[in-house]
């Protein structure tokens, strides 16, 4: 994890911010508050919970001291835009993106983790594999050799990417997929859960089935 001050904000308090704070705690990391784009409930008494951009505004007139790091707790491909613009503006608002790391997860010497990259428990990023911005690779996924994903990316729990496999920014790969080596997959493309993807998906596309097909 990145140097500092050991304080972050959570934007997202649901059910990946949960596994989040897994990890942050026995780090070391305090979680200064939590946001959320929706009115949702508080999800811990020790971390105040603020909505939208509105309630950043007023924790971030109260806060005193450094501004804490930030971590997008945010898992659903519906919203993969949406978190680059968000990640956009909390630079903009002079708070840095959080690199997580599982202390149970492999990332070899020669892989790279863009900003706000989160890599969970068991996941493995193999030699040369280059992983974007804000990118979730999750449980024990995994992303071979010398393949890369976009920012925004997400490799959902037990995903399998063989080497030199080309993602594009914003793609979701469901729980257990599979994709064969040297393919490309688009940006913005869906691959279901489960899918063996044997051919390169266009953008915008969603794949499921094995071998993996175009459905509506
Ligand atoms: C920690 C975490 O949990 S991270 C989150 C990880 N999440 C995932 O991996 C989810 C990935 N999403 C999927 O696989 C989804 O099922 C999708 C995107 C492929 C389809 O979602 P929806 O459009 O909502 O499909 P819906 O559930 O309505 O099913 C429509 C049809 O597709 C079938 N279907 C749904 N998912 C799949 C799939 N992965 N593979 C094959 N068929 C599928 C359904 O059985 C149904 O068939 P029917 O019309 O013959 O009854």
């Amino acid at each position: 994890m990145a140097a500092g001050d050991r304080t972050i904000i959570l934007w997202g308090a649901t059910g990946h911010a949960r596994v989040l704070r897994d990890i942050l705690l026995p780090g070391g990391w305090t979680i200064a508050a939590v946001f959320d784009n929706r009115p949702v409930a508080a999800p811990w008494a020790d971390a105040p919970l603020f909505i939208g951009r509105e309630g950043f505004a007023r924790w971030r007139r109260d806060w005193q001291g450094a501004l804490p790091g930030f971590a997008l707790a945010i898992g659903s491909h519906g919203f993969a835009a949406g978190k680059l613009a968000l990640a956009a503006w909390l630079g903009d608002e002079g708070l840095s993106p959080l690199t997580i790391v599982h202390p149970s997860a492999v990332v070899e010497p020669s892989a790279r983790l863009g900003p706000g990259a989160q890599v969970l428990a068991g996941a493995v990023i193999g030699a040369e594999a280059r992983i974007g911005a804000h990118s979730i690779v999750n449980t024990r996924a995994s992303i071979d050799h010398d393949s890369c994903l976009g920012d925004a990316g997400h490799l959902a729990p037990g995903a399998t990417v063989c080497g030199e496999v080309t993602i594009g920014h914003r793609a979701m790969l469901g729980a257990g997929c599979t994709v064969l080596p040297r393919l490309a997959i688009g940006d913005g493309a869906l691959i279901g859960a489960g899918a063996v993807v044997v051919r390169d998906v266009a953008p915008e596309t969603r794949v499921t089935g094995i071998p993996a097909r175009p459905r509506p």
